[in-house]
């Protein structure tokens, strides 16, 4: 799963992560917010000041910056002393705090180090002094991920702000190529129903060069403190999965939530906080990995027997029986109709309005890829198909996860259908690359299909929902959601090899 850990990263199931901010005594913004995102988001929070803002929900009235002397007291109490698994850095002020810090991580060298470049608040008020931009541009370089928002990115190039999302896009990659660093650039100034972020990296180390999320846009006005939390949640997700867009699946679905949640608070007159412990307060778990990890573990002798498969192999050498590939497509076909049903049921049963939208999206998605399948591979092929017997165990074992009402327990036998396919898409699509040859592989779109970023980033959410649902269950709940996750994976090995046990028989 983690192809993109970088080198020197120790991944922690609890790691301890160190903000580098000012203060909200509002508890919204800053190093409030900073704590309660880390601990939300599973992780040991530190907090070293570099200002103490007098600011509340409508604005910002003062702004005392201890001397550097002090900032630098600070940095080296905590670094002396604990080890530091990752570094969220937000407001610095002016230009000697900058170079304070500056040196520090150049004494120091964090695993992980994200740059919230904060310049202005919700409110208008600056944060920065204007003499400092040229000092924070200097700092990019030295992180590993920078999370403008649209004013920031634009001051960061020099540019003027960009006025919608592909354009905003266009200078996340210019920036990425200006400075080697990974850029989170966020849609939550603009407008319409969705809102995207995106990964962003022109020098190879993502999937894809750009990797985008959209949720739907929350309608709140408290928003406060939302690029706080989001840096200081990517910094410690990042820290145990070692995997930006993971990571980013699980901070936005997680933050959407926070959102949603957030006119609960009831905080101030103005823009209030998000509500980072709405799953605390609803008496669920922080959400990790180790669940889909051990899930994945427990399948090992599954996915090796995959890749054993015969029609694996001739599948991905271009050698696979026309009819055979031909069954397996009309099969598939018949899958994903019922499937789609069983993804809306999944969707009718999520508990959050997040995950809700997630799953009705995917059971569209997949009756569009079903007519696909028969525009692209089946049109020709006219013969009637009835389901063939791997099939319908399949689908018997998925429609009977969705009738006895666990939302966990469904998600989980759903997911293989997700991961599998990526992870065999994915590997034929490398081998096929791999062979460089430049010659027709009569396959080639069907392996492309399951090797897009659109189906992986698809699949880092189901796994992200998946793991959020075993949070919320209880231990008998997920040793069932344990046993239909290795059923449906059993089934899916079936179901590759179904093509040679049935392909000749009427089908
Ligand atoms: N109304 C909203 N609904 C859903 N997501 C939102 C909304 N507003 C912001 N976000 C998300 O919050 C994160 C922060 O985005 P934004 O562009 O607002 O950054 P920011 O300006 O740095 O935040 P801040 O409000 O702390 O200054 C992004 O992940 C963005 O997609
Ligand atoms: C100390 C500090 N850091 C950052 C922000 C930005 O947050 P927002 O833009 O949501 O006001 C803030 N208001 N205060």
């Amino acid at each position: 799963m983690n192809t993109h850990v970088a080198p020197g990263l120790e991944l922690r199931v609890t790691p301890r992560v160190l903000s580098i901010a000012g203060t909200d005594p509002t508890g919204g913004a800053g190093i409030q917010a900073d704590l309660k995102s880390i601990a939300a988001n599973g992780g040991y929070g530190m907090a070293v000041v570099t200002a103490l803002v007098a600011q509340n929900t409508c604005g910002v009235r003062a702004v005392h910056t201890p001397p550097v002397e002090f900032l630098r007291q600070q940095l080296d109490a905590v670094s002396e002393d604990v080890t530091i698994d990752a570094v969220k850095i937000g407001m610095l002020a002016d230009v000697a705090v900058i170079r304070e810090v500056r040196s520090w991580l150049e004494a120091n060298r964090p695993p992980l180090v994200v740059l919230d470049p904060v310049m202005v608040a919700t409110s208008g008020d600056r944060l920065l002094e204007p003499s400092a931009e040229q000092a924070l541009r200097n700092l990019v370089p030295l992180v590993d991920l920078v999370t403008p928002n649209l004013p920031e990115l634009a001051v960061l190039l020099g540019e003027p702000p960009a006025e919608n999302w592909s354009e905003a896009v266009e200078q996340a990659r210019r920036l990425s190529a200006a400075t080697g660093v990974t850029v989170l650039v966020k849609g939550g100034h603009l407008t319409g129903e969705s809102c995207p972020d995106a990964l962003v990296n022109s020098h190879g180390l993502l999937a894809d060069t750009v990797v985008e999320f959209a949720l739907p846009r929350v309608e709140t006005s408290n928003t406060h403190g939302t690029g706080c939390s989001l840096s200081s949640a990517m910094a410690t997700v990042q820290a145990r999965t070692g995997d930006w867009a993971d990571s980013l699946a699980q901070v936005k679905a997680w933050l959407h939530d926070a959102l949603v949640h957030a006119d609960d608070l009831e905080v101030g007159a103005g823009n209030g906080p998000i509500h980072h412990f709405h799953r605390l307060f609803a008496g669920k778990a922080p959400v990790g990995q180790e669940f889909s990890r051990s899930l994945w573990q427990d399948i090992e002798p599954t996915r090796t027997a995959i890749f054993d498969l015969p029609f694996i192999e001739a599948l991905g050498d271009g050698t696979l029986d026309e009819a055979e590939f031909s069954y397996y497509l009309a099969q598939d076909a018949l899958y994903l109709n019922t499937y789609s049903r069983v993804l809306a049921r999944a969707s009718a049963l999520a508990p959050t309005e997040s995950a809700q939208l997630f799953w009705a999206n995917s059971a569209r998605v997949c009756l569009e890829v079903e007519s696909d399948l028969h525009r692209t591979w089946l049109g020709a092929d006219t013969a009637p198909r009835k389901l063939g017997p791997v099939t319908k165990g399949y689908l018997d074992h998925l429609l009977a996860a969705s009738v006895q009402g666990s939302y966990a327990v469904l998600v989980a036998a759903i997911l293989p259908c997700y991961w599998l396919y990526a992870d065999v898409g994915d590997r034929l699509h490398a081998r096929f690359l791999a062979r460089g040859d430049g010659s027709v592989h009569p396959y080639a779109a069907w392996l492309e299909t399951y090797a897009d970023e659109g189906f992986a980033a698809a699949t880092r959410q189901a796994i992200a929902f998946t793991d959020e649902a075993a949070g919320n269950a209880s231990a008998q709940e997920r040793a069932a959601m344990r046993t239909a996750f290795a059923q449906s994976s059993r089934c899916e090995l079936d179901f590759f090899d179904a093509p040679r046990l049935h392909a000749g028989a009427s089908s």
